[in-house]
């Protein structure tokens, strides 16, 4: 479900810490972005891109130091009271008392809250039923992150924020976590997820946004921000051709005659060698042509980012633009997208 109302507004959001001026460290460079009610909207980034930073300023934690957001129409730093009732949150580390157990534990969260869920409702949706009766501190790393998770949705928050939801879950349980998460997003819950899983963004994110430096490097849909990222088509070449002989620009073959093209229009590129290989009755052996996973437009960031390289557009990129695998000191070379995707 998705309304199109948004629940969560940011512009020009700023986090510095230490003193301003040369001496601070500003960890959240200028953001805007917006979550609509019943979206799942994941931050993802290296460590340090300061998407903790970011996820701070929306629950009200810390206060910025420029730019606006609001949560739910309000300030949720001025306004907490207003909006803490209304939202949920699943820190990195719930930090509950060992010695209570885990119904003690919901109980005790319920009591705090107002129009709480049944606390067994709450230990049944993370599957926490069978360890109700069980002290925290002898639960396993994983039950302890249902836990975290069952004591956030406990007061049926409207915005949920969720900071590595599934650090540390095997893989049965890290899929109940996922279903819980889109039954409540299904019911019109809005989320923030932070995650170092990419499956985990692509299998539950509406929309994403890559940070690094503070600053929001791609955003839009899953598909949006992969296509926003070359593409890649692999083969062997023919015996007795050359990579400056095909049609389109590619880097020299490996040693077993492998050659790697990236092309931001992939249809035609893919056309435009099967073509040529038609006509010259050649064989492309070992053909294979994709689309950018999420993890490959991840790292492809990470590694400009580490480059010290602005991801952003380069001027007089043409789509279908055919990229070399090796880029050295050359500046990273992404064309603007031909989709929905924001790349700044
Ligand atoms: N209280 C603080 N004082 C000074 N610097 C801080 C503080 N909190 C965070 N930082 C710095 O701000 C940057 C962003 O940190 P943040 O925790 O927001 O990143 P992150 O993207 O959540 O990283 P991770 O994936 O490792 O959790 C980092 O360089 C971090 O060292």
């Amino acid at each position: 479900m998705n309304s199109g109302e948004n629940i969560i507004e940011v512009s020009g959001l700023r986090r510095r810490y230490g003193p301003r001026g040369s001496g601070g460290f500003e960890a959240v460079a200028g953001l805007d972005f917006t979550v609509r009610r019943g979206e799942l909207f994941a931050l993802l980034g290296t460590n340090g891109a300061g998407k903790t930073s970011t996820v701070e300023l929306l629950e009200g934690l810390e206060r910025p130091t420029g730019g606006r957001v609001r949560v739910l129409g309000h300030d949720p730093y001025r306004e907490r009271a207003a909006v803490r009732p209304r939202i949920g949150i699943m820190l990195q580390e719930g930090g509950f008392p060992s010695d209570l157990t885990v119904t003690e534990t919901a109980r005790m969260w319920a009591g705090c809250t107002t129009g709480a869920r049944p606390v067994a409702e709450a230990l049944e949706a993370v599957g926490l039923t069978g360890r109700a009766g069980v002290r925290v501190g002898r639960l396993s790393g994983g039950e302890r992150r249902r836990l975290d998770l069952a004591m956030a949705l406990i007061g049926r928050p409207e915005v949920l924020f969720l900071d590595e939801p599934t650090t540390g879950l095997d893989p049965e349980a890290r899929q109940r976590t996922w279903q819980v998460v889109r039954d409540l997003r299904d019911a019109g819950t809005s989320v923030v997820l932070t995650t170092h899983y990419l499956e985990e963004a692509e299998a539950l994110a509406d929309r994403l946004a890559i940070m690094a430096h503070g600053r929001i490097v791609v955003s839009g849909t899953p598909a949006e921000v992969t296509a926003s990222r070359p593409a890649r088509i692999r083969f062997r070449l023919p015996d007795g051709v050359t990579a400056a002989q095909l049609p389109v620009l590619a880097p020299e073959a490996g040693d077993d005659g492998r050659v790697e093209i990236r092309t931001t229009g992939l249809q035609d590129t893919l056309t435009g060698l099967l073509l040529w290989a038609r006509e010259r009755g050649v064989e492309l052996a070992g053909l294979d042509a994709r689309s950018a996973s999420l993890e490959e437009a991840f790292l492809d960031i990470a590694r400009d980012d580490a480059h010290g390289v602005h991801p952003g557009a380069r001027p007089g990129d043409a789509p279908g633009t055919a990229y070399r695998e090796a880029r050295p000191a050359e500046p990273a070379a992404h064309p603007e997208p031909q989709n929905g995707a924001t790349v700044r």
